[in-house]
């Protein structure tokens, strides 16, 4: 019986051909792409111009994200059971964890009157879905996959009380991002023999660059309104660094002067 650590022990096997290119390396591509992940410090890095208590939320958020691509590295490097758990289960504490922190109070089930109630309830469902989520490991990828439409949903009714165009321009991109990327991760999932027909079978690699990309755009959003909401004294700004105009662009948010913007 193949060990839980061994290569090709998990559900899951990508389009992309295995061992064609390195001998330790079940898919190439994907885990060099899915070192574009780590690229997502690069978004809490943003709060680095922020204060307090916010700098040590990014802090949590930022390890987690690490910590997802450091798996998703291992899991295409090995392809095995382990590797798929830590993969997709890392993903999901990361999910806790920013919600625990950034979910907008407004938002909170009627029944919950408090952020520590509702870090409560965050960790006991988080709990409960990875004892779950041994049931059927295959089907795992498609639950974290609808969490997007849950952060779609909270983003819609929050541009709708919104008028900064840089906002709205933000969440645009972060949603063009995401639509590719997810387009991507179900065409390599349900489509492979085409691809493979095509000798193409690299779309969960360009999957981890565009996801990586949505949420270099999701997470100052994110930031944005939890100042918005938490800091009712400071002024938000949505920027790009170096500059607006650059063709390549990191977006962050800084705060200005005390006043309330959205
Ligand atoms: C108020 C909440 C704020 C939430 C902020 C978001 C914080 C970031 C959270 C999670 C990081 C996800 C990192 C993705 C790693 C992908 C690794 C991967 O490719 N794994 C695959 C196997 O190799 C696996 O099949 C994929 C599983 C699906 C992952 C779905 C992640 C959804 C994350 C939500 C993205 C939001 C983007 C904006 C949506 C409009
Ligand atoms: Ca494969
Ligand atoms: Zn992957």
């Amino acid at each position: 019986m193949p060990s839980i650590f061994s290569y090709q022990s998990a559900e899951v096997d990508w389009c992309e051909g295995n061992f064609e290119r390195s001998k330790v390396i079940a898919e190439y591509y994907n885990t060099v792409n899915g070192t574009t992940l780590l690229s997502l410090l690069l978004a809490p890095l943003n709060f680095l111009l922020l204060e307090g208590a916010v700098l040590q939320l990014s802090c949590q958020v930022g390890l987690s994200l690490l910590l997802a691509g450091i798996f998703s590295v291992y899991f295409h490097m090995t392809l095995s059971y382990v590797g798929q758990l830590l993969d997709e289960l890392s993903i999901l504490w990361t999910l806790a964890v920013a919600y625990s922190f950034w979910y907008p109070k407004i938002y909170f089930p009627r029944c919950i009157k408090s952020r520590k109630h509702f870090f409560w309830l965050t960790g006991v469902t988080t709990v409960i879905s990875t004892l779950m989520s041994f049931i059927k490991p295959a089907f795992n990828a498609y639950g974290l996959n609808c969490i997007a439409f849950h952060l779609l949903y909270l983003t819609w009714r929050e541009l709708k009380k919104c008028n900064d165009k840089r906002v709205h321009r933000m969440a645009a991109v972060m949603v063009v991002w995401w639509v590719l990327a997810i387009s991507s991760w179900i065409s390599d999932r349900w489509f492979c023999g085409l691809w493979q027909a095509i000798s193409f079978p690299y779309l969960h690699s360009f999957w981890h660059v565009l996801i990586a990309m949505s949420l270099l755009y999701c997470c100052p959003l994110v930031m944005y309104f939890d100042v918005v909401y938490e800091l009712p004294s400071f002024k938000p700004k949505l920027g790009y660094w170096p500059s607006d105009s650059w063709p390549v662009v990191v977006p962050y948010v800084a705060l200005e002067e005390p006043h309330k913007q959205c």
